[in-house]
């Protein structure tokens, strides 16, 4: 499998190049230069598997440069971090399919695809004797699990950059009291869009890049992607037993759309789904691009869902890719004009066909909330702010058949928004306990790349 951007400047990448280069050198997101097609016969036998050989099997179609048995131990370690037996269960509430994705070591889906990264960094690194440096953006819940993929491994810094006061206490809590000498927390004075733009600007230097070796640990690195297409796959077949149905429908909370386009991605290979129900908050940019052609920047707000408290997702550049055809000029055209104008439009035709992948609601605080609790009075579970915004999204615009929504994230996690919804209600948990008077390290700085490109070069040689 080779990969290649979606600017066209890049191509015939091994996967371990890719997953090395991060962010395309051409500016641009890698993909692979053909989606694998899965045959009735393999979807079947794959029915029948266990998440980690299922996920060794989804990614051994793409990582097809690392040895097999090299591939099924760095599988097999990641997920042994996992508290549930099936890594990531499906359970009925009420008629809704609940694809749990938070029984990882920082209880949020990103988990899932951190927790094989980091191994899968360790392992090039061992092999090629060589370090590495980490830069990440996060809105909440990527930086704690980046963390946590990488830490205690030899050879290798992680910076991630975070809003200052726009993540959940506890998703801060989970980052700044790791305390490692190789890691280095930033709040940043602005949101989640200023530092995901100073993370591709520094990406963007090649110089900077190559001097001090940087890695991406964002959806921009497609291992990101690719190791979330294992649990969409997973979760039809377990709905398939229960329902014996033909097709599901996926309702996906959405930020950066790198969850939903890896969901996305498993339609193209041949899992039988429904159009994607894109959820977003009241940060609706994603909303409007498939409801009305027009994807046009707005301010991000500060939301009870605060891991989707983004307007420039990353990962549409992706699809628009496919959008597109493969066009590479039409991708880099509808880029420079989104840098420029901060706004690109669909034409009717092109509306038509986004339709057919992805169906849209945007839900605010206040319904949110009311989702929250309805849904705990209902059934006794309790959604986290995410989770809600996909249940809502899809009694909104959901269709005919079998339901299932990610739950991205615990609720133990967002403690204030639990609380709001239900009075007196707390999530405890004892992980998130034990973190509560922990020393903390945190460095917070202007939303400027020099200075974190200064605080790179500063600390590049620790690990
Ligand atoms: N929602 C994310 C934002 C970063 O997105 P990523 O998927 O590109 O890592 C977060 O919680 O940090």
């Amino acid at each position: 499998m080779k990969y290649c951007s979606t600017r066209g400047q890049v191509r015939d990448l091994s996967f371990s190049d890719a997953v090395m280069m991060g962010l395309a050198s051409d500016g641009g997101l890698l993909l692979p230069e053909q989606i694998p097609q899965l045959t009735q016969p393999q979807l079947e036998s794959f029915s029948r598997l266990s998440y980690t050989d299922l996920a060794y099997e989804i990614i051994s179609l793409y990582a097809t440069d690392v040895p097999a048995a090299d591939l099924r131990r760095l599988v097999n370690t990641s997920y042994a971090s996992f508290n549930h037996p099936e890594i990531t269960p499906v359970v009925k509430q009420d008629d809704v399919y609940i694809l749990e994705l938070f029984h990882g070591p920082t209880l949020a889906f990103k988990d899932v695809a951190l927790q094989f990264l980091g191994n899968l960094f360790e392992y090039y690194l061992i092999r090629d004797n060589r370090n590495l440096n980490i830069i990440g953006a996060t809105s909440g819940d990527t930086g704690s699990a980046a963390i946590a993929g990488v830490r205690g491994k030899k050879n290798i810094n992680i910076f991630i950059l975070f809003p200052f006061g726009r993540v959940s206490s506890v998703q801060e809590m989970q980052m700044t009291t790791v305390t490692d000498d190789n890691v280095f927390n930033v709040a940043i004075d602005g949101t989640f869009d200023d530092a995901q733009a100073i993370i591709k600007e520094i990406f963007n230097d090649q110089q900077f890049k190559q001097t001090h070796a940087l890695g991406s640990i964002n959806s921009i690195n497609w291992v990101r992607v690719l190791a979330q297409i294992v649990y969409y796959f997973y979760a039809y077949f377990r709905v398939r037993e229960q329902t014996a149905c033909e097709q599901v429908q996926f309702s996906v909370p959405t930020g950066n759309f790198g969850d939903i386009f890896a969901g996305y991605i498993a339609g193209k290979m041949g899992l039988p789904t429904r159009r994607f129900i894109l959820a977003t908050n009241s940060n609706n940019i994603l909303c409007r691009f498939v409801n009305e052609g027009d994807y046009s920047l707005a301010d991000v707000h500060h939301s009870l869902s605060p891991s989707m408290d983004i307007q420039v997702a990353s990962n549409f550049e992706r699809y628009l890719y496919y959008l597109y055809e493969g066009d590479t000029a039409a991708v880099v055209t509808a880029m420079d004009r989104f840098k420029k104008t901060g706004k690109i439009t669909f034409s009717a035709a092109l509306q038509t066909k986004i339709q057919q992948d992805f169906v849209a609601a945007s839900v605010d605080d206040q319904q949110t909330l009311e989702q929250i609790s309805s849904f705990y009075h209902h059934t006794g579970y309790l959604l986290d702010p995410h989770t809600a915004v996909g249940v809502k999204a899809a009694s909104k615009v959901g269709e005919d058949v079998p339901l299932v929504c990610l739950a991205t994230a615990h609720p133990a996690k967002f403690p204030e928004a639990i609380n709001k919804a239900i009075k007196d209600k707390r999530p405890p948990l004892e992980i998130i306990e034990r973190l509560r008077g922990l020393p903390r390290r945190c460095e917070r700085l202007a939303a400027d790349a020099s200075l974190i490109k200064e605080m790179v070069a500063r600390n590049s040689s620790k690990s």
